[in-house]
């Protein structure tokens, strides 16, 4: 089978990273030697372990992107940048017809999904790829389309904690808001608290130090109003390896579709990327 070439964008960032070293030791694929990054960056190019990665600032990647989709036909690009570029990056890649993995959180997110659901070519948007919180997601909007209302009247509270350098607040967290508000549950996502101070991290969440710099610890307490009943659902994730596999199984599902042809639809999750995985 070719390999399917990889444009990891978001080099020299935490995730892009770890992405683009997967990459590298995956069969199915081959990594485009370039990334889309920010304006700011000063070093033109990076390592990712013997490979040299040319770094597009956005004042220079339209000059180049024809010449990199001739020289590596059907081009999936896995967005890993930030909040800021989300909405011009989906534009970019969709005015190039590139499918694409959207992994980055924040932006506009009603405008990316206009962007693709116009678009010519189809892709994978989500918060979170890690599959376990995924299907954790799934069950949970299972839960609010069946069971609309269930908690009305409850209480939550919701805290995320992540490496001092996140940008924004967490989407994974704000996409399980949506579902406890479809329960019932009267909360705003400018109520999520967000832990970032790494003493506090360390001293009373007990964040292992070596995962202080790349972690996603979310808590979600729901209560009844009297106090009678509490419900918790936890889920932490240490380091970055986990959202690897779910990201490729998002490239792959997007690679069957475009082969298959079979894309009336644009817009996909990674609900739908595991659903079809079954
Ligand atoms: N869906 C998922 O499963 C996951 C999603 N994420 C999300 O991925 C994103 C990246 O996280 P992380 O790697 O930790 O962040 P980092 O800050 O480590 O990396 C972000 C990278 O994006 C670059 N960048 C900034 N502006 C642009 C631009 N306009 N175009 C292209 N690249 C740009 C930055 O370059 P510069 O240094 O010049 O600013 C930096 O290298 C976040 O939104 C995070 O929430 C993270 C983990 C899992
Ligand atoms: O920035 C991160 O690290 C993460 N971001 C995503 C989010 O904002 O939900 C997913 C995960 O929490 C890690």
């Amino acid at each position: 089978m070719n390999c399917i070439p990889i444009m990891i964008s978001g080099l020299p960032g935490n995730v892009a990273r770890v992405m683009a070293e997967a990459v590298l030791q995956d069969e199915r694929f081959t990594l485009v030697p370039f990334s889309l990054t920010g304006e700011e960056i000063s070093d033109g190019q990076v390592a990712v372990d013997q490979t040299t990665v040319t770094l597009l600032k956005p004042s220079e990647r339209e000059r180049k992107i024809n010449e990199i989709l001739e020289s590596y036909p059907g081009c999936i690009c896995v967005d890993y940048t930030h909040p800021t570029a989300v909405n011009d990056n989906a534009k970019f890649y969709v005015a190039h017809k590139m499918p694409f993995v959207m992994g980055t959180t924040g932006g506009d997110r009603q405008d990316l999904e206009r962007t693709v659901k116009n678009a010519s070519m189809p892709a994978v948007i989500a918060p979170n790829m890690a599959k376990q919180i995924v299907g954790l997601q799934a069950m949970l909007e299972y839960g609010a389309n069946t069971f609309p209302g269930l908690f009305n009247g409850f209480t939550l509270q919701v805290k995320e904690s992540h490496q001092q350098g996140k940008a924004d607040t967490s989407g994974t967290a704000k996409a399980l808001v949506a579902c406890f508000n479809q329960l019932g549950i009267d909360f705003d996502i400018s109520s999520i608290e967000k832990i970032r101070d790494p003493k506090i991290q360390r001293e009373n969440l007990g964040v292992e130090a070596q995962y202080i710099k790349g972690h996603a610890w979310h808590t979600y307490t729901i209560q009844a109003p009297d106090g009678s009943a509490l419900f918790e659902l936890t889920h932490n994730i240490n380091g970055r390896q986990n959202y690897v596999s779910g990201t490729f199984d998002a490239v792959m599902f997007l690679k069957t579709k475009i082969d298959t042809n079979a894309f009336e639809q644009k817009l996909f999750t990674m609900i739908d990327v595991l659903t079809a995985g079954k």
